[in-house]
């Protein structure tokens, strides 16, 4: 059980209990859903998926996210809102996670250059957080410079990963592009062979991450695209992530058949096959995103359609012209049905990610 390899059972978990969970994860060839999320609905929608089901969960802000966090009406030109938004989740979580009883993952989503003073600052509140409690405010965060020459990339990493080494604080990169759309930057048309990553960049990321922290996963490209498209659209080689690992454990004379831990990007729309691959291949994280922004209108837009007669006014409705609507439109009645609906889709990836009952 999960739990068993973990120094802290439940909340929000750091350092060592990141790092042993995703051993664990690797072993029992599971993955861990990151949810994206944006407000403390989206947050309990999550939580309540994955204590029901017994798993941990990663829950993620994007920069985009942290600053929907802070309030879309907060100036964000230098990343002020970003940072505050993201700090304040943490903190709400921080809270709300003993609720829960099971362990969380409190993670920060793609960071690319020019968002790099928004790492910035929420290292600056991790370090000021470890000084008062011994660990960082974050479990872990994503850099994303992934659109960069792959040498500056991988020395820009490295020097984050030293900031982040002394608190155990784990940092995701990014090596080969992701599709679609990211932070509203559209990535439709990036080359095709950026897509996909070759197993000499990740055994360079590799022998170059390790000596400074173990605390490190890879977000490789192996054709990942965010969003959801037409079938057929997307052309995911999962495939390659066998190669990269045998790669990296023949230079490293590994005895370990996964020696790499890697995240899966753009999960909304992919197979159960697709992710079982990548799984046993060693991905350790799946972000999931674009499906459950649609898993949390459906509850609300349903409720909406059904309830139309009772939704027009305030007062007066098919039950007469004096009855009041109150209980109707009520936000904790409408944003329930959202949560409803999207920690049902939240439980379907626990199952399909084999993290159901895991803990
Ligand atoms: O990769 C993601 C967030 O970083 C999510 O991607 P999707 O929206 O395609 O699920
Ligand atoms: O980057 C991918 C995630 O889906 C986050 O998206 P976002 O930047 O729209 O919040
Ligand atoms: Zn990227
Ligand atoms: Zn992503």
């Amino acid at each position: 059980m999960a739990q068993s390899v973990l120094s802290r059972k439940t909340g929000v978990i750091v350092g060592d209990d990141v790092l042993n969970l995703f051993k664990y994860a690797q072993e029992k060839q599971f993955a861990i859903p990151a949810i994206n999320v944006t407000s403390s609905s989206t947050v309990v929608a999550s939580l309540e998926a994955a204590r029901d089901k017994k798993s941990p969960i990663i829950l993620q802000v994007s920069q985009g996210g942290a600053a929907f966090f802070a309030g879309k009406g907060v100036a964000n030109k230098n990343q002020e809102a970003s940072i505050a938004g993201a700090v304040a989740a943490a903190l709400y979580i921080r809270a709300i996670a003993p609720s829960y009883g099971i362990p969380i993952i409190l993670h920060t989503d793609h960071c690319s250059k020019k968002l790099l003073s928004w790492l910035d600052g929420m290292l600056d509140h991790d370090e000021k957080y470890f000084k008062e409690h011994g660990e960082p405010l974050f479990s872990s965060h994503m850099i994303d410079l992934s659109e960069e020459p792959v040498d500056w990339n991988l020395k820009t990493t490295a020097e984050y990963l030293k900031r982040c080494a002394p608190m155990k604080l784990w940092l995701e990169m990014e090596i080969g592009q992701t599709g679609g759309e990211e932070d509203g930057v559209n990535n439709e048309s990036v080359d095709n062979s950026a897509l996909y990553t070759q197993p000499s960049d990740i055994y360079d990321i590799y022998k170059t991450l390790k000596p400074i922290s173990p605390y490190f996963s890879i977000a490789a490209g192996f054709g990942n695209v965010h969003g959801v498209y037409k079938p057929g659209n997307v052309q995911l080689h999962p495939e390659l992530l066998q190669k990269h690992q045998q790669y990296v454990k023949e230079e490293e004379n590994s005895k370990s058949d996964k020696p790499v831990f890697f995240v899966f990007h753009g999960g909304s729309g992919s197979s159960k096959k697709e992710f079982s691959d990548a799984i046993s291949y060693g991905v350790v994280k799946v972000n999931l995103d674009t499906n459950l922004q649609w898993a949390y209108l459906i509850g609300a837009r349903n409720y909406i359609q059904d309830k139309k007669d009772y939704l027009q006014t305030e007062v007066g409705n098919p039950e007469g012209d004096d009855k009041p609507n109150k209980k109707y439109y009520d936000p904790r009645v409408w944003v329930r049905e959202a949560e409803k609906t999207m920690s049902v889709r939240v439980a379907e990836a626990l199952d399909d990610f084999n993290a159901t009952s895991q803990l």
